[in-house]
């Protein structure tokens, strides 16, 4: 893949481009004019687009230039730790790091990706890295854009052949929102959650679909499928569907938290919600040898076809 040669069959493209930092971006098209974007730094998913040029991820307009680290928006990975539960910086290192494309990687176990505009994406240990967490492992990932829009994430991680070791992950997805007052989450009704704002007491969802009023720090465990998120001003709703990924990690800072906040806007807290597909509360551990592989894929519908939306289970 050349830089800012795009290769093409005749209908779907793949974009290899600079950012104002030098650092290489993977743009993938759909043919309808749908869009993602890809940065090198952290395999960070930056933007994606539908077919009207709308972005669908929140990204904030403040950039935090004293520390360089992984832009507030779109969806940063969180490995080998999540948040600050370990030695490790908060949310592990994988998002700081530059990752390379992947031009060989080793066949998935089902090729879902015919007719879609896909990158695959590498991350392997420096000596500093090993230093910090000394295990010998390879993460991928594979950012795909389907034909109908749709966004997939899929990620592997193998320990290549070094002792055991475990670890956590996250698709940290800031999906973008009219206004958060007017959110809703449905799919996690009746599910027991871990309250971050309650130094981690466990506690079990009543049956109503989540709204927002406050601060909001959730990890819902082993929780289904199937989550939606319906925006009622925008009518639009996202549905995420994932694979190996247990639970979901439901955030938004508020005013307060966000204005503490270097690379957040006062307000714009408004207008993101992060619902994050994830492995939390029993990390995987690996063997020599062994692969672990979770997938994300997000869709988004209008609202007034999505009064059932257990239909996409
Ligand atoms: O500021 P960051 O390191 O990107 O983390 C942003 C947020 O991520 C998760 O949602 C955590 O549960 C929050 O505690 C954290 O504030």
């Amino acid at each position: 893949m050349g830089h800012s040669a795009a290769i093409w069959d005749s209908k779907l493209a793949i974009e290899r481009v600079k950012d104002w930092n030098g650092i290489d971006q993977i743009v993938l098209r759909n043919p309808q004019g749908a869009s993602a974007r890809v940065s090198l730094q952290g395999g960070h998913v930056i933007s994606w687009q539908n077919d009207q040029g709308q972005e669908l991820l929140f990204s904030s307009t403040k950039v935090n230039v004293k520390a360089p680290k992984a832009m507030r928006g779109g969806i940063p990975i969180c490995f080998p730790q999540f948040g600050n539960c370990g030695s490790l910086e908060q949310h592990g290192f994988a998002r700081n790091k530059i990752w390379v494309v992947d031009e060989d990687p080793p066949p998935l176990p089902t090729n879902d990706s015919n007719g879609k505009s896909f990158v695959d994406l590498l991350l392997k240990p420096s000596e500093e890295d090993l230093k910090s967490w000394p295990h010998s492992f390879e993460l991928r990932l594979r950012v795909c854009l389907g034909m109908d829009g749709n966004l997939s994430l899929i990620s592997r991680v193998r320990n290549m052949n070094g002792k055991p070791f475990s670890f956590s992950f996250a698709y940290h997805s800031y999906l973008s929102v009219s206004d958060i007052s007017e959110v809703r989450v449905e799919g996690l009704e009746t599910m027991d959650y871990f309250d971050n704002l309650c130094e981690r007491e466990r506690f079990t969802e009543q049956g109503d679909a989540i709204t927002f009023e406050s601060e909001f720090e959730r990890v819902y465990l082993s929780s289904p499928n199937c989550i939606a998120v319906l925006d009622h001003e925008r009518k639009r709703t996202y549905v995420l569907r994932k694979e190996g990924l247990p639970d979901v990690v439901v955030w938004n800072p508020w005013e307060k938290k966000s204005k503490a906040m270097a690379d957040l806007g006062d307000e714009e807290y408004k207008q993101m919600v992060c619902v994050d597909g994830a492995v939390i509360e029993k990390p995987i551990t690996l063997k020599a040898g062994e692969e672990w592989m979770g997938r994300l894929e997000i869709l988004v519908i209008p609202s007034t076809f999505c009064s059932d939306f257990s239909n996409f289970n």
